[in-house]
């Protein structure tokens, strides 16, 4: 919007919030839309960026039907609007499309390492797909497509009950309450800001590249550092506790970024601390305005008419 673009946000609120995009409405380049990418969508545009799915693996396996609608037939609409229209369409994929890997790190030429009929399967091999879609809608159709290999990402904006692990981490830290780790906490993960991630998406869908890209940062760390990184940055004296692994928990996971440093100039320059602070600092702030605006509803008043004395 700031570089003069018209842009149309589409959402059906199931893990966004309107609150995340209010301080837009009103602008004379904004739209937001109510709606499910499950239905079909007739628009005007001139590229897509095809973003829609819960992210979270408790968002996604609570309902894993409307996660597989999501990515497969949500999906073909949004494939099908960018070839009605010819709109070039950006397709978020994910790093979990090399499920538990073998190959470390992970390259975009990697097939990847997915249980299909695990409790992940529907994000994991619904994004599978979502890029074979893609490159259906390309080959037979023309359509320009674009994929994003999304590791892990965090920042201000995540809903506070999200269920992953900064979120997470950060909550009980603030809140005193125990850290939870899940199996030994040896498993890694690398960690992107935000910003970073949004620079990426935007380089990407303006490049020529249409194969895969990974866009993370490369920082990899175990997930028993990050909770005393977390618990340090906070400043919190909780506990970590160790719960039972989560099944098929992937064991490693680190990008490697070389193919989107070379073909799109692109690579993070957000440091982990400093992103982790601006979370905190954010998370510290939403917790205000929970306490400060819970609707408590008000006892009504009793009702007593004019000139007559009730007697009980
Ligand atoms: O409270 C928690 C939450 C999570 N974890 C662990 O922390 C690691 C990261 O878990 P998260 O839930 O944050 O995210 P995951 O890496 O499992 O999945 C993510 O992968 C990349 C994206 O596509 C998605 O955002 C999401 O599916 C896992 O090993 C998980 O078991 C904890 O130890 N404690």
């Amino acid at each position: 919007m700031m570089d003069g673009h018209e842009v149309t946000v589409v959402d059906n609120f199931f893990t966004g919030r309107k609150r995340n995009v209010e301080h837009w409405i009103g602008h004379e380049n904004f739209e937001l839309i109510n709606h499910d990418v499950v239905e079909p969508l007739y628009i005007e545009v001139d590229q897509i960026y095809h973003l829609a799915s819960p992210a979270s693996p408790p968002s996604y396996m609570y309902n894993p039907i409307k996660t597989l609608k999501t990515n497969t037939i949500g999906t073909l609409n949004m494939l099908g609007l960018a070839k009605r229209v010819g709109a070039r369409l950006l397709l978020a994929s994910t790093s979990e499309v090399y499920g538990d890997p073998e190959v470390h790190p992970q390259t975009e030429d990697y097939w990847g390492h997915v249980n299909p009929i695990g409790p992940r399967a529907c994000y994991d091999e619904g994004k599978r797909v979502a890029e074979t879609m893609c490159y259906a809608y390309m080959k037979q159709e023309g359509v320009e497509v674009r994929v994003a290999r999304i590791f892990n990402t965090f920042g201000p904006r995540m809903h506070m009950n999200d269920g992953r692990v900064v979120s997470n981490f950060i909550l009980q830290a603030r809140q005193g309450e125990p850290l939870t780790v899940y199996g030994s906490g040896s498993q890694t993960r690398a960690f992107q800001y935000v910003s970073d991630l949004v620079n990426g998406l935007v380089a990407l869908m303006n490049s020529n590249v249409s194969s895969p890209v990974n866009l993370g940062n490369p920082e990899e760390h175990t997930i028993l550092e990050f909770a005393q990184l977390i618990k340090n940055l906070v400043g919190s004296g909780s506990e970590i506790q160790f719960l039972s692994e989560a099944q098929d928990d992937p064991q490693k996971r680190k990008p490697d970024i070389k193919k989107a440093k070379l073909m799109l100039g692109w690579e993070p320059v957000v440091p982990l601390e400093e992103g982790l602070n601006k979370a905190i600092h954010y998370f510290r702030k939403e917790l205000e305005y929970q306490a400060n605006n819970q609707y408590i509803p008000k006892p009504k008043p009793a009702r007593v008419k004019k000139g007559r004395t009730r007697h009980s």
